[in-house]
């Protein structure tokens, strides 16, 4: 029996000592045929909760979900309980959140250091080429961004070896969840309040978790920034969208709360619907934008055409406040991620030595493949890296022996595309037990889960208007699956529980 300190709170039930509670049973298995009627009981409580509160994704099953609201909906999957968190862990990420806050912004001013970091991924990578492109423009125009929105999110792992906190990505735009995360904490507030004796738990260890109402406040305060009261937030959206619900909870909470107004559009409109006056004004079907808000426009996949990349060149023309500009998008490249981890480099940016050293003890192992001996080494040991080309939206990793597979390609084809992938150490998280539901189905299994913290950035000229951790997303997933994405369909949603 393996001494491991479970992460989460199923996990840590069972290690309890018997303090007359009955801990419940914890079986690897699936939910159907549980002995535990308290988890069935649970989980059909959980399901009905959340069909009552919005926490809610499109069907896959259901071919308009992505498109009509309100049909083909189903429940967002998520974990059954939170998972434990040591308090320290978490104060120490979301200290972390407003040094990486400025550190962006920091960063996104030197438009040299930007383009020659990038420079050798520009020459194999045509989607990052073409976003260093518009960047270039930028710059050759002089083109200044006075008003700076950033809403990010800065992912997280605990290393189970180590117990040391270590950041996976930083995520500068179409950062997920906002919405739908600080529900998945009520969710696990309502259980615990109606089954916490059953369960030893106390509700007072779930921190409550304003991601929506920071992130909405935010937007609503940098269009009070740019103040044109008759002006939109513009949110940049995918045609087929089932994580909808997430992005309506900010938009709805604009309104009801900020009375400010939002209008969902693809590029591809953008293209036919949006102009820029001679003022620099952005007008969409005839509406003055403050704000554009990317929920897409991260990927390839959302520039199938010249006309939504002459629309991303539009919006970046435009005087409209950007979340993300072009310089904080290409800011929470991999590749930045990487060379802002070699020696020497954060000193360019930040002068607080503290600051410095809590950025660096967050740095996991990152490496160019320049590193000969690094790269060697991941081809002797695969498992212990990760392999990642500069894509962001889930499912582009490489993991194993396709690491392996791949470096050597590169190698033996000594092919210049090895400049557009970093290497990352890889973070072996705490495993536990945890309940994850999915489509009314709850399985109970070895379970990772991966810390995020929101972030809000707000800044005119020298006034920084907002420099705040907006709460936190946590995903859990099957501790055998590679990619942790939740809207591909691997991980669920989840809290936190603070020991
Ligand atoms: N459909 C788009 C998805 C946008 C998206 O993929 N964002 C990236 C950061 S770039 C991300 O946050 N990934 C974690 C979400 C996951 O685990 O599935 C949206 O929701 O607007
Ligand atoms: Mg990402």
């Amino acid at each position: 029996h393996h001494r491991t300190r479970t992460a989460s709170v199923v996990g840590a039930l069972k290690n309890k000592k018997n303090t007359g509670l009955t801990p419940i049973t914890m079986e690897i298995g699936v939910c159907e045929g549980l002995k535990d009627d308290l988890v069935r009981e649970m989980v059909d409580d959980a399901l009905i909760w959340t069909s009552l509160h919005g926490l809610v994704v499109g069907d896959k099953n259901d071919k308009r979900s992505g498109e009509v609201p309100g049909v083909g909906l189903v429940h967002a999957p998520f974990s059954l309980l939170p998972m434990s968190l040591p308090r320290t862990h978490f104060i120490q990420a979301c200290e972390l959140s407003t040094i990486f806050n400025d550190l962006v912004d920091r960063v996104s001013l030197d438009g040299e250091f930007l383009q020659e970091s990038l420079s050798r991924t520009k020459k194999v990578d045509p989607f990052t080429s073409r976003l260093l492109d518009i960047h270039r423009k930028m710059m050759e125009s002089d083109k200044k961004e006075d008003i700076r929105l950033g809403l990010h999110r800065s992912d997280y792992m605990l290393d189970g070896a180590t117990n040391l906190l270590y950041q996976i990505e930083l995520n500068t735009i179409a950062s997920s969840f906002s919405g739908l995360s600080c529900i998945v904490g009520e969710l696990h507030r309502n259980l615990i309040n109606h089954y916490g004796k059953n369960l030893g738990l106390d509700s007072r260890n779930l921190p409550l978790n304003p991601s929506i109402s920071r992130y909405a406040e935010a937007l609503s305060k940098a269009w009070n920034e740019y103040n044109d009261p008759s002006s939109v937030v513009l949110v940049v959206v995918q045609p087929l969208e089932r994580n909808m619900y997430d992005q309506h909870w900010l938009c709805a909470t604009l309104r009801e709360k900020h009375n400010v107004r939002t209008i969902r559009k693809t590029l591809t409109e953008i293209e036919s619907e949006g102009v820029v006056l001679p003022d620099g004004t952005l007008q969409v079907c005839g509406k003055n934008v403050s704000v554009v808000y990317f929920r897409a426009g991260y990927s390839p996949d959302d520039y199938p055409s010249e006309a939504e990349w002459r629309a991303r060149y539009l919006l970046e023309q435009s005087s409209a406040v950007k979340c993300p500009s072009i310089s904080y998008h290409l800011v929470g490249t991999k590749k930045i991620q990487q060379e802002l981890a070699k020696p020497n480099v954060l000193e360019r940016f930040v002068e607080n030595k503290h600051a410095i050293e809590k950025l660096r003890k967050s740095f996991a192992g990152l490496w160019s493949l320049d590193n000969m001996d690094t790269v060697n080494d991941a081809i002797e040991k695969p498992e212990f890296y990760v392999l990642k080309p500069q894509r962001e939206g889930g499912g582009n990793n490489i993991y194993g022996d396709d690491v392996r597979d791949t470096l050597m390609r590169l190698k033996n084809e000594r092919s210049e595309e090895i400049s557009a992938y970093i290497l990352m150490q890889r973070i072996f998280p705490k495993e536990s037990r945890a309940y994850l539901v999915r489509d009314g189905i709850c399985r109970s299994n070895n379970a990772v889960s991966e810390l995020g913290i929101f972030g809000a950035y707000l800044r005119n000229k020298d006034k920084v208007i907002v420099n705040d951790q907006c709460g936190y997303l946590v995903r859990t997933k099957a501790s055998s699956s590679n990619e942790g994405g939740v809207a591909s369909g691997y991980a669920v949603l989840d809290s936190i529980y603070l020991t």
